[in-house]
């Protein structure tokens, strides 16, 4: 993808299976928002082939773009309408939307229905979004950010509720953040793109593997604090704890944390490493 003479997109090449929840990672100025407004259809690329739920976004007509859920922060536009009232008011656009109550419960808002939507909390407000992201029955959902600015109660139940949704609508999702613990906990599947190329591909574990494979053993033995890096912690683990001697106390095994491969990853593509 290219804007004016700058290159910021360079073969950035995947495919998203239905069900999946894949994240995508990134500094900022990477490309994740570029990326995820070319295959919502809101950015014409400048090359490159994409398909999303079969169709080409920059030729997508109403009924395929009624197959795509995006989050955007629109309440504040609403502020006057009672959440309800939206709901059922943005459904009529969808040919199969969601029944307004099932919704409602769905992302936790039943006792906010007949309130006004600017009288909403923050985190409130931000559940409104995704309901009217999600209205139509999204077969693809996109969500850019979801819990930015979210306290951690509020950030929980925003991932009870993505959970819900592809666990039981089978909605399949690609988001973008900064979080990485949400990234962990969520993503199926996590893409880490650095300056406009795609670095790694993979769950977290296997990422964390493909930096390093060892993993951190650390314990405790006769008022003595020790510290070991092991690839097989079953066996290494094993033998310490049949050694004999004093017991072992404060057994710790630290893996790879998806911090440390996001960072390795970034670095390595900024440094112009292969
Ligand atoms: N409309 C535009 N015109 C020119 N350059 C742009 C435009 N939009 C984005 N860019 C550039 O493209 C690159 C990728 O930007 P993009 O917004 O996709 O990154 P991002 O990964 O979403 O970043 P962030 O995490 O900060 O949201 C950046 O270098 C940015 O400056």
């Amino acid at each position: 993808m290219r804007y004016g003479t700058k290159d910021v997109l360079h073969g950035v090449d995947f495919d998203v299976r239905v069900g999946e929840l894949v994240a995508l990672l990134g500094p900022n100025g990477a490309g994740k928002s570029t990326t995820i407004e070319i295959l919502e259809g809101f950015r014409t690329r400048s090359d490159g082939e994409v398909a999303v739920l079969g169709v080409d976004p920059a030729h997508g007509d109403e009924r395929w773009r009624a197959g795509l859920g995006v989050v955007l922060q629109s309440w504040r536009d609403h502020s006057k309408w009672k959440v309800r009232e939206l709901l059922g008011h943005l459904g009529r656009y969808y040919p199969e939307p969601f029944d307004v109550d099932e919704l409602l419960v769905l992302v936790g808002l039943a006792e906010q229905a007949n309130q006004r939507v600017g009288t909403l909390s923050g985190g409130q407000r931000r559940r409104l979004d995704v309901a009217i992201g999600i209205v139509g029955r999204p077969r693809l959902l996109f969500l850019d950010e979801p819990t930015a600015g979210f306290d951690p109660q509020a950030r929980r139940e925003f991932h009870e509720l993505v959970h819900r949704l592809v666990d039981v609508e089978r909605t399949t999702v690609l988001l973008t953040t900064h979080d990485l613990a949400e990234a962990e906990k969520l993503a199926d599947r996590i893409l880490i793109l650095a300056e406009g190329r795609i670095v790694a591909d993979g769950s977290a574990d296997e990422l964390a593997r493909a930096v390093a494979g060892k993993a951190e053993i650390r314990w405790t033995r006769d008022g003595e604090r020790f510290v070991h890096t092991a690839d097989e912690v079953e066996d290494f683990v094993r033998g310490l704890l049949t050694e004999p001697g004093e017991p072992v106390r404060d057994l710790e095994v630290r893996r790879t944390s998806l911090e440390d491969t996001y960072m390795a990853m970034v670095h390595k593509q900024e440094a112009g490493e292969p």
